[in-house]
């Protein structure tokens, strides 16, 4: 591939030496396979030194070049890297507790999680991509990061109800990647492919990992976080807004300050161009519940996510898993055409056909967590060849490569090496009905690798030459920038989460429930009469229920704001996308409208049915106090969302919280031991029941229950602590949880 940064020259000459030594190496220690990679050579499968003919499988690479095998002299063998370069889960639910229901909206399901199974297909893949002309996606250039790792080790600590056992998931492992390049990271399953791409995206610091990332030559750092793009595994998407209006917030909050508004819709138009979006921009994304977008589309919007914002580095986790073969071409392709413009792209990938692997430059090859293979993807074969593994059949690069990692030896040559061991060892471990295991045949390429490859490798790392003090000095100097300001991610958020939200406001269900619940109370207490002492005990007891119907009901809704919204919080704030308190302020805001009609329609309805009292003064107050009342009671259920991650534990926490409130509320008991007498002081019911009878009748007697019907200060005062309080007590739990 050209090199269009200037540069990037010195950067390059080491990066040819690197691959020079790399393929010296490997010439130096290949034994003679005796052919193709079809040709069924095995023997030779000894890690001794040779000097011979080698088999070099050439990749199409970029450059369109052909697949072919030809034999070279080892003297004539000189691999040219640029040559080569150049190639929530939740969901609405409904749940009901003391009584009520409650329903919330999730996010997109991962495909897997959806209920068809089948591979997605985009019907409207352009005609472009099978007649062979597809359209280049053009990106500005940004600064090119070179990101090495080396001796990279991970383990987790897995406590178990007797023991503790600490368990190793990346064993030391190492590589690098340039600018222009894009890295597959294959394995089995469980092999650590997600692990060291989360790693290596600065994504997964706890525990802290061994070995040493950087990023040109500098460790990471929360400024690099703009230049990074990040696509999960799990397509985590607000369900109910369209293609297009996702990728607008995006751009309108990741984009930096200085574009205007009008040229950041514009990006987000661009993108959806470039990825062949047009036709459903105006599609919801969709959900389980929800019909939306196809699932190569959905992928391609989480794609579309990242590069809005051109990252330097782009980081994929299975980006073509569940999709036909020629959707995965299409996104792989993509990805060819995002790392020509000098960007660094790392992916994971299952099982690619072989198209698609003859599209990676480079390719890491993992097992159980070890290094089986780092190099050039077109050279992989060459090295398992030189180790003694070839395909005895013809068969994609990918399923032999996968094969080898998971210990599969049929159809493939067994280096006489391992079959020394399979009859000199015939432990248990090594043999099975006289086959090698696959523990042994991990164990020989994890030993083959270390001693050809790996300390090669490592030494070309360690002095490989630092990229351009100006680019080095980049990423050094880059400052944190926010792509909004605090009142324009307010206003975006707001309006974003109004959008996500608005079916739920018009939810004839959730205003059937009130309407449903205020007639059966207006006819209970038809036309009360406050007469006598008697008749004022039952009024009071439809004041009691308001307080206790309208604390519950906020709670149990509230409860479920962050957990809901955990997934893609965590993914945008890994993103910094925004700050948490316009997240926060937003969110809890852009509900109200809704918090506040539907207590307005019900106290309609009961006020004038239970005949309360018939003054607009009355009236507007006692719609003041419920508001205050739901407003407090929400505050506890985010606080209570917001503390506990757990769905269980917080609906079960809220459940003996309300009730404890309920029942110190003032009606039920009057004489409290003054032991638990605090108790009621916290409760939302107490202060909201008190208030009510205060304004029915103040004019009546002043004192009712032992209660003295004053102005009421105190209990508005206490209510209002509660609206301030528990949303503190909620935003410091959301500060302290931990990004992953
Ligand atoms: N926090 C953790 N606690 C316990 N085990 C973990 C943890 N993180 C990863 N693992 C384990 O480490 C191994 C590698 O996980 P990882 O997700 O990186 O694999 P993978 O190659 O991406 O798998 P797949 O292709 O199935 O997504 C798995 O066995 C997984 O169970």
């Amino acid at each position: 591939m050209d090199n269009p940064n200037p540069n990037l020259g010195l950067w390059r000459t080491k990066s040819d030496q690197l691959a020079e030594t790399l393929t010296a190496t490997m010439k130096a220690g290949e034994a003679s396979t005796g052919g193709d990679s079809g040709g069924g050579g095995s023997s030779g499968g000894t890690l001794s030194r040779k000097s011979s003919r080698q088999t070099v499988l050439a990749s199409p690479g970029r450059g369109g070049k052909n697949t072919h095998i030809r034999k070279t002299r080892s003297a004539q063998m000189k691999f040219e890297l640029d040559e080569v370069g150049s190639g929530a889960a939740l969901s609405r639910a409904s749940s009901a507790s003391l009584g009520f229901s409650f329903s919330f909206t999730g996010f997109t399901m991962p495909p897997d999680e959806t209920t068809d199974s089948r591979p997605f297909s985009d019907d409207d893949i352009p005609e472009d991509i099978e007649a062979g002309t597809r359209k280049k996606f053009q990106t500005e250039p940004t600064l090119p990061i070179y990101l090495k790792f080396t001796e990279v080790t991970y383990k987790v600590v897995i406590k178990g109800l007797t023991s503790t056992v600490e368990k190793d998931i990346l064993n030391g492992i190492s590589g690098a990647v340039n600018p222009g390049e894009v890295l597959a990271l294959m394995g089995p399953s469980g092999s650590g492919k997600t692990t060291l791409l989360s790693l290596l995206g600065g994504r997964l610091a706890d525990p802290v990992p061994g070995g040493s990332i950087t990023y040109n030559d500098q460790p990471y750092s929360k400024l690099l976080k703009s230049k990074i793009g990040f696509v999960t595994q799990d397509d985590v998407l607000f369900p109910h807004l369209t293609v297009k209006e996702t990728l607008t917030y995006a751009a309108l909050l990741r984009l930096p300050k200085r574009l205007t508004k009008q040229e950041k819709e514009k990006r987000a138009q661009d993108v959806i161009r470039e990825l062949g979006l047009e036709r459903c921009q105006d599609t919801m994304i969709g959900g389980s519940f929800v019909r939306g977008v196809s699932g190569g589309e959905r992928k391609r919007v989480c794609i579309g996510n990242e590069i809005i914002i051109n990252p330097s580095l782009l980081f994929l986790d299975e980006p073509t898993s569940g999709l036909d073969s020629t959707t995965a071409l299409r996104i792989i392709e993509l990805l060819q055409d995002i790392a020509e413009t000098e960007k660094t792209v790392v992916t994971t990938i299952h099982q690619p056909s072989s198209r698609l692997f003859h599209k990676f430059d480079k390719l890491i090859l993992l097992g159980k967590g070890s290094l089986l293979y780092f190099g050039k993807a077109s050279e992989a074969l060459v090295y398992f060849s030189s180790i003694g593994c070839s395909p005895l059949i013809a068969m994609n690069p990918a399923e032999f490569l996968l094969d080898l990692a998971n210990g599969n030896m049929n159809e493939v040559s067994v280096p006489s090496e391992l079959e020394d061991r399979v009859q000199l060892g015939n432990s248990e471990r090594e043999t099975k009905s006289g086959k090698h295991t696959p523990a042994v045949v991990h164990d020989y390429l994890v030993e083959a690798y270390e001693t050809r490859v790996a300390e090669e490798t490592k030494k070309q790392l360690m002095i490989r030459a630092s990229p351009d003090e100006d680019i080095k000095s980049g990423v050094g100097s880059m400052k944190r920038e926010w792509g909004a300001s605090w009142r324009e991610q307010y206003s975006i958020l707001f309006w974003r989460g109004l959008k996500e939200r608005q079916h739920d406001y018009f939810s004839w269900l959730r205003i059937t429930q009130v309407l449903v619940t205020a007639v059966i109370l207006g006819l209970l207490w038809w036309q009360s009469a406050v007469h006598s002492p008697k008749e004022l005990d039952n009024q009071a007891g439809l004041l009691f229920f308001i307080a206790v119907f309208w604390a519950f009901f906020p709670v149990f809704t509230a409860i479920f704001t962050f957990p809901q919204e955990r997934a893609m919080l965590n993914k945008e704030r890994a993103a910094d996308m925004y700050r948490l308190s316009a997240y926060f302020m937003a969110r809890t805001t852009s509900d109200l409208p809704l918090d506040l009609f539907l207590p307005m329609l019900f106290l309609l309805v009961v006020y004038f049915m239970a005949g309360l009292r018939q003054t607009a003064e009355s009236f507007f107050l006692t719609m003041v106090i419920v508001f205050l009342c739901i407003v407090a009671a929400q505050g506890l259920g985010l606080a209570i969302g917001a503390t506990l991650t757990d769905l269980k534990r917080a609906t079960t926490l809220a459940s003996v919280t309300v009730m404890a409130f309920m029942l110190a509320g003032g009606y039920f008991v009057k004489n409290v031991p003054i032991f638990i007498s605090w108790l009621r002081y916290l409760s939302f019911n107490y202060h909201t029941y008190r208030l009510l009878l205060k304004v029915q009748y103040e004019t009546i007697s002043p004192v009712i229950d032992g209660i003295k019907l004053d102005s009421g200060m105190k209990e508005a005062t206490a209510l209002a602590t509660m609206v301030f309080g528990y949303r503190l007590l909620a935003y410091i739990s959301l500060r302290r949880m931990k990004i992953h």
